[in-house]
């Protein structure tokens, strides 16, 4: 019998599990609590390709990889697209691609606006994002930053990467009338800043272990079917409580009285495990012929992703050695991080966002000067130069890495369209059905051109992105459109976008969760760092309440 029983041994599972076992602060073992970790995929602690960062690359469709496929995608090229989410010991940190981004303190004061909750607020967050990270630079601001948390951080610059295009990327978006800022990660992301990555030493921190999960219960390679419930009745109304987990094989693990079941499986299976338990819509469990437990019409809904698109750039002079491909780039110190330097994070105009709005949610002028898109100004697109090339399949293009092009990528960061994760079967072992509605509304539509925009300036019309590259790389039938009119350009975002690997919102709080944990809307980060700083707050809130 267990006081926690956590489904889900990936990021925040790990971080929440390691410390109920050990409090932060707290000598070693001090816990009086019988913790059990549930996760369906192994132990991926020796694995071959989960040590460098690079080495993820192979990762992608193995058996680490639940491999998801999207619903087809009508608001894009009517295509479905690849999803990928590790089943594994340490979840989304097995595969990451390590960006440590923070993002905008105005999205999370939004958070705490929406669920009246002050501890989810930027300030209320702060503590568990200094607690979770160990920044190597002891001269940025302390009141911003940890030093002794267990996730090291490192940028381009600290791990002795000197990208030959760095200072000329720099001055290009630097002419384009963006600020260059020391620190991208303290909360106000926007304008320049260098990239952090949570690899230390060139190497991939697993949750799991970054962590240390000693005086946890793990069992790996099960696949947890449901919550189990019972019923007991408060004053005059029936409560439903957890009393334990089965699992697909039918084995059964039981709480203590008091103790609590934590569904931590990520977007895609959250909602499907609490549907399996008959936690939903009444009208969705019937058609699975699940009896309804608890009636949360709200669990599976509100799913959204960030969407990402890339585009390719041929070397006016490959010979400089500016890519990967290229001698330079066998340097170890090379391999210590991503191919890039710099990430700008920047809003829209406010103009044609009011008017995309109001196509989309018919607004009068005083609603839409309140809107929180508006007002702010809010970090609303993510843009940037890569020394590599990937993905142009995706697109239909072969692009060899052999040092000849680059790449820039744009990721609208706070989008309005939702979707769905919702059953496919009443089988545990059958994949959700997932619908991201990638690109659905105007307002996604209007945020993700107007970053095009901005990329196709900086590479085309700056003196430094015109020394740099020839000309864009298009894909076959897709021609090179100066106008760049609305339509030419979704039409490159239709066949382009694909996930950046954010999904969220699925169990979406104060709609699906109790009180305590209500985040349900999109951050204009990468989700990472989040999802660390949530696990720490939720140990905090789950201790206090235990003690
Ligand atoms: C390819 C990729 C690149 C990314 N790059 C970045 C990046 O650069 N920066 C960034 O900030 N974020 C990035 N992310 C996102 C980030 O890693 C995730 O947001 C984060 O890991 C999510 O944490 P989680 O705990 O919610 O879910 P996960 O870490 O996915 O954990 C869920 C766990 O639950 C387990 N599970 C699921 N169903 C069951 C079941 N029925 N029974 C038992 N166990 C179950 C899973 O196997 C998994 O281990 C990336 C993600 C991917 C996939």
């Amino acid at each position: 019998m267990y006081d926690f029983i956590i489904i889900g041994g990936g990021t925040a599972g790990s971080v929440l599990a390691s410390r109920l076992a050990k409090p932060h602060n707290s000598n070693p073992s001090t816990s009086p609590f019988h913790i059990l970790i549930l996760e369906a995929g192994p132990n991926t602690a020796n694995h071959p390709h989960t040590a460098i960062p690079w080495e993820s690359a192979a990762l992608h469709g193995s058996k680490l990889d639940w491999n998801y496929r999207t619903v087809p995608q009508v608001h894009l090229d009517g295509k479905p697209r690849y999803n990928c989410a590790v089943k594994g010991l340490g979840g989304g940190t097995v595969i990451n691609s390590g960006g440590w981004i923070r993002g905008d303190r105005r999205d999370y004061d939004d958070w705490a606006r929406v669920v009246g909750d002050e501890r989810w607020s930027y300030e209320g967050m702060l503590k568990y994002f200094k607690r979770s990270e160990r920044h190597w630079d002891s001269s940025v601001d302390a009141g911003q930053h940890g030093f002794e948390g267990p996730i090291y951080n490192s940028s381009p610059s600290s791990s002795g990467r000197k990208y030959p295009l760095r200072e000329e990327i720099l001055e290009a978006w630097k002419s384009l009338g963006f600020e260059e800022k020391r620190d991208g990660n303290d909360g106000n992301p926007q304008g320049i800043a260098e990239l952090v990555e949570n690899w230390r030493e060139g190497r991939r921190q697993i949750a799991s272990q970054a962590y240390g999960l000693e005086g946890v219960e793990v069992v790996t390679d099960v696949l947890v079917r449901r919550v189990m419930l019972s019923s007991e009745v408060e004053g005059t109304s029936a409560q439903r409580k957890a009393v334990g987990v089965e699992c697909a094989d039918g084995a059964t693990y039981l709480l203590k009285p008091g103790g609590e079941v934590v569904v931590s499986a990520g977007a895609y299976r959250t909602p499907q495990i609490l549907l399996l338990s008959g936690i939903g819509e009444p009208a969705e469990l019937d058609k699975h012929g699940i009896k309804t437990e608890v009636e949360l019409p709200d669990v599976g809904k509100n799913f959204h992703d960030h969407m990402i698109a890339y585009r390719y750039w041929k070397l006016r002079n490959p010979d400089r050695g500016l890519a990967a491909g290229s001698p330079l780039f066998n340097d170890p110190a090379y391999i210590k991080g991503g191919p890039l330097d710099w990430l700008v994070s920047i809003p829209v105009s406010a103009e044609g966002l009011r008017t995309a709005i109001a196509r989309d949610e018919g607004n009068s002028a005083e609603v839409l000067d309140q809107h929180p898109l508006v007002k702010g100004p809010r970090t609303h697109v993510e843009l940037s130069v890569l020394y590599a090339v990937f993905g142009g399949e995706q697109v239909g293009l072969k692009l060899p890495v052999d040092g000849t092009a680059i790449m820039t990528f744009l990721m609208p960061f706070l989008p309005t369209s939702r979707g769905s994760v919702t059953l496919r079967s009443a089988h545990p072992e059958d994949s959700p059905v997932i619908d991201p509605n990638y690109y659905a509304t105007e307002t996604d539509r209007y945020v993700a051109r107007e970053g095009w925009r901005t990329l196709s300036q900086l590479m085309q019309k700056t003196p430094q992105g015109k020394g740099i590259v020839s000309n864009e790389i298009v894909p076959e039938g897709y021609g090179v459109d100066d106008e760049e009119t609305d339509g030419a350009i979704d039409a490159r975002l239709k066949i382009g976008g694909v996930t950046a690997f954010h999904p969220a919102g699925t169990a979406s709080m104060g709609k699906v969760v109790d009180g305590s944990l209500k985040i349900p809307k999109p951050l204009a980060s990468h989700y990472q760092v989040a999802v660390y700083a949530i696990a720490e707050q939720a140990a905090d809130i789950i201790l206090r309440d235990h003690k």
